[in-house]
């Protein structure tokens, strides 16, 4: 059976009520969601109908219907008037099912549809309406679901007394605990097991999420062993999940198969675009899911993450050996040769990175290690390009041709992430253009993201919405969580929280462009801002023979970094923006301005300090050399030096403005306006040593050209140098930067000619 788990509704055809009995056309419920139904199936189920296969058809449903965590909630009933024949009659009562997992509700819906409905469910029993009539069901135990034994398990006693054991998960987990096949039933089991095996593969190659369901009746002997240890484990203080694990085992096994069924689970929308952008931008993205294999690569290949072109290298061991070899042999085939630890500030980054800006289409050439997802609803993790160790180079060439996807399920990583084989792991997945982890338990996706960290100084961000990527969140650098259908633990857990998988590229390629040009420019601003004003004093102090007299007042000391220029700093690092959004998510290279960190580098950081020395340089001296032949006294420098530091500093900011809007505008002029009011108010105070100073100096033209010729003077190398660099070394940003503002004119000539 297979169904659909976010489209219920809108595959609506037929109610499942009318299908079955008029019994049940004239019930007082209906559930939310009608679903499709299949009229064979329909049809196995009738209540007159006697036969193992209406039996084991009837046990399949109830499974469905029992073995799960949903909570049935029926909205109140209302009067509504017939109008063709003016009767009064109650509508009947809507069952919406809420629990925190989307395919039980999937499941749920889709047994109501075939008669079985869960009407009511409480801790100690559950009501399901089977074809009109109601049956109460005593909940004697469940084992809920857990990653670790990818199965969850009820425990019903049935009006007539009978125990059950109600079991739904992976097949992988489910295959090992069927009852052994005895040579009476050998060939009607194990035609079932094959039949079963057939369809999950076959659903899984249409991508759908794959569940098995099984059940097995309980005697009282092994029910009261069970339940005593059940108890036990329920009420333990300490390892009460292992214990409860343990206790499950008594009970899941010896199952007989009942059947297996497909849910889809649709990808979001936008997602395979999202990708794309993630991967132009030069973010590595991996997909790390709980699915099935097959299941992953046919949702890789929906979202766009594998081509068929791809080379799968599909690694599936058993055991440490099979796994070396595995590895061995891959890495032997595509020539890979061992990469060591990288390190952040790799000479080699540069070289690769010219390689990604001269290719203009992603997809023709391979990025170290371009490992890029499939997502989804389920997303995984990313990390980003940085630099790359030396033998990439010889690498990039021989995968070239060849695109690799690595595919690796969780019992080999239990094997590589547990043992020494880690680091072979690690050159085969960065030399992969994709890499896809299935069927991988929440500690591992840990372990995979903890790979990368321990061995690159790459950043990496962790995207998912179950319970079941918690810990891969709080393991990467940076944790998204997606609030989905699937609770809130994966948001609770996360830095950033979005409602869907692609405001991702939003996130990253917009937020994250403008908060690294933001803060990168900060870091040199901040520097140079403070540094300059201490060069000033310390100019002073050398040509006073560090005498210990100052030239400011206290005062202005303080001020000059809380109300002087403060303001405008905070101003542009809110809201400057390099280049609107519309640009950033159209051309998703632009991000890679963050990988080359050309905003903020020890070379910048370098010329900013040099920078810094001229300006203080010339701030100190063309005063003194102005006033050489005057008798102006010390106070009377300090207020041209004080102004003088805030004009340059705040002039200097705004030669660097990208984006100006009135709030920059009396920010930056109005910070000149205030240290004005402020230095005339302290001027005015008869107790201060600089008393009336302002006034003096203000009617002086010297005082002005001063300020004019510091400002002009300091600034002019900054000025050329920038002219030169836009003129024949423009950066990628700037390029962008220029085609924005051609275009907005071009639009306006455009618009004034139809104006006109
Ligand atoms: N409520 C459940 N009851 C029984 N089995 C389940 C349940 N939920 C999931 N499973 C089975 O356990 C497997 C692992 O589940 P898990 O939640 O770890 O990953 P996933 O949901 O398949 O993938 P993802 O990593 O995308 O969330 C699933 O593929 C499914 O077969
Ligand atoms: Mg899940």
């Amino acid at each position: 059976m297979h169904l659909h788990r976010r489209a219920a509704s809108v595959e609506a055809q037929c109610t499942s009520l009318d299908a079955t009995s008029d019994t049940i056309s004239r019930q007082r419920w209906k559930p939310k969601t009608v679903v499709k139904v299949d009229p064979e199936l329909v049809a196995l189920l009738h209540k007159e109908l006697v036969g193992e296969e209406r039996i084991a058809a009837h046990e399949f449903f109830l499974t469905l219907a029992a073995c799960n965590t949903v909570i049935p909630i029926k909205t109140g009933k209302r009067l509504s008037t017939d109008l063709s024949f003016g009767e009064f009659y109650e509508e009947p009562v809507v069952i919406d099912y809420q629990g925190e997992s989307p395919d039980e509700q999937a499941l749920v819906c889709a047994a109501s549809a075939y008669g079985y409905t869960l009407m009511e469910r409480t801790s100690g029993h559950i009501v399901i309406d089977i074809h009109g009539e109601e049956q109460r069901l005593d909940v004697l135990g469940l084992h809920e679901f857990d990653s670790v034994r990818k199965r969850m398990s009820v425990v019903v006693r049935f009006p007539d007394d009978s125990v059950k054991v109600l079991v739904k998960g992976a097949d992988s987990s489910i295959f090992n605990i069927l009852a052994e096949v005895t040579d009476q039933r050998e060939d009607q089991s194990t035609g079932i097991r094959c039949a079963t095996q057939n369809h999950l593969n076959e659903y899984s190659l249409q991508g759908l999420r794959t569940l098995v369901l099984a059940s097995r009746d309980l005697s009282e002997m092994e029910l009261e062993e069970w339940f005593q240890s059940y108890q036990e484990a329920s009420t333990s203080l300490t390892e009460r999940s292992a214990k409860l694990r343990q206790t499950a085992s008594l009970i899941e096994c010896n199952l007989n198969l009942l059947g297996a069924t497909g849910i889809e689970d649709r990808l979001q929308d936008g997602v395979p675009e999202a990708i794309e952008s993630l991967r132009q931008a030069g973010i590595k993205v991996w997909v790390l899911t709980g699915d099935k294999q097959e299941t992953a690569i046919s949702i890789g290949l929906s979202c766009k993450l594998l081509t068929h072109h791809m080379q799968q290298i599909i690694i599936n061991g058993s055991s440490e050996e099979e796994c070396k070899n595995l590895l061995a042999d891959a890495k032997a085939n595509y020539g890979i040769k061992p990469q060591g630890c990288r390190s952040k500030n790799s000479k080699w980054k540069k070289n690769i990175d010219s390689d990604q800006t001269e290719v203009e289409n992603p997809n023709d050439y391979v990025t170290p290690g371009s490992t890029f997802p499939k997502t989804g609803l389920h997303l995984r993790y990313s990390f980003d390009t940085e630099d790359l160790p030396e033998q990439y180079g010889a690498k990039v060439a021989s995968t070239m041709n060849q695109q690799l996807a690595l595919i690796i399920d969780g019992n080999s990583l239990v094997y590589i992430l547990e043992k020494d084989l880690q680091p072979e792991l690690f050159d085969l997945a960065v030399s992969c253009r994709v890499v896809l982890c299935c069927r991988v338990a929440p500690l591992q996706k840990a372990g995979v993201v903890d790979l990368i960290k321990s061995r690159t100084n790459d950043m990496t961000l962790a995207i998912g919405d179950g319970a079941n990527d918690v810990s891969m969140i709080q393991m990467a650098d940076v944790g998204v969580g997606i609030c989905g259908q699937e609770g809130r633990q994966a948001v609770m857990a996360s830095d950033f929280a979005m409602g869907q998988f692609r405001f991702l590229k939003r996130l990253l390629l917009v937020h994250g462009h403008w908060n690294y040009q933001r803060v990168g420019y900060l870091v040199l601003y901040n520097f140079y801002r403070n540094a300059v004003f201490v060069m000033m004093l310390f100019w002073y102090i050398l040509c006073t023979a560090f005498s210990t007299t100052s030239a400011l007042t206290d005062w202005s000391s303080v001020f000059y970094s809380v109300i002087y220029t403060s303001v405008p700093t905070i101003v542009v690092g809110i809201l400057d923006k390099d280049l609107s959004h519309r640009t950033l998510l159209r051309y998703p290279k632009l991000y890679g301005a963050g990988h080359r960190q050309e905003s903020y580098n020890m070379r910048l950081f370098w010329l900013t300090m040099i920078d810094t020395l001229w300006q203080s340089l010339v701030l100190f001296y063309v005063p003194l050399f102005a006033y050489r032949n005057s008798t102006i006294d010390i106070w009377s420098m300090g207020s041209l030096w004080t102004i003088a530091v805030v004009v340059l500093v705040n002039v200097h900011l705004a030669m660097d403005i990208q984006r100006w809007i009135l709030i920059t505008h009396i920010a930056l002029w109005g910070s000149i306006v205030i240290t004005y009011i402020c230095l005339v108010v302290l001027d005015s105070i008869p107790d201060f040593p600089n008393y009336w100073t302002i006034y003096h100096l203000a009617l002086f033209p010297t005082y002005w050209l001063n300020i004019l010729l510091i400002t002009v003077l300091a600034l002019l190398p900054r000025f050329l140098l920038k002219v030169l660099q836009q003129m024949f070394w423009p950066s990628d940003i700037q390029i962008a930067r220029e085609n924005e503002i051609l275009k907005r004119r071009h639009l306006g000539v455009k618009s004034d000619e139809g104006s006109g």
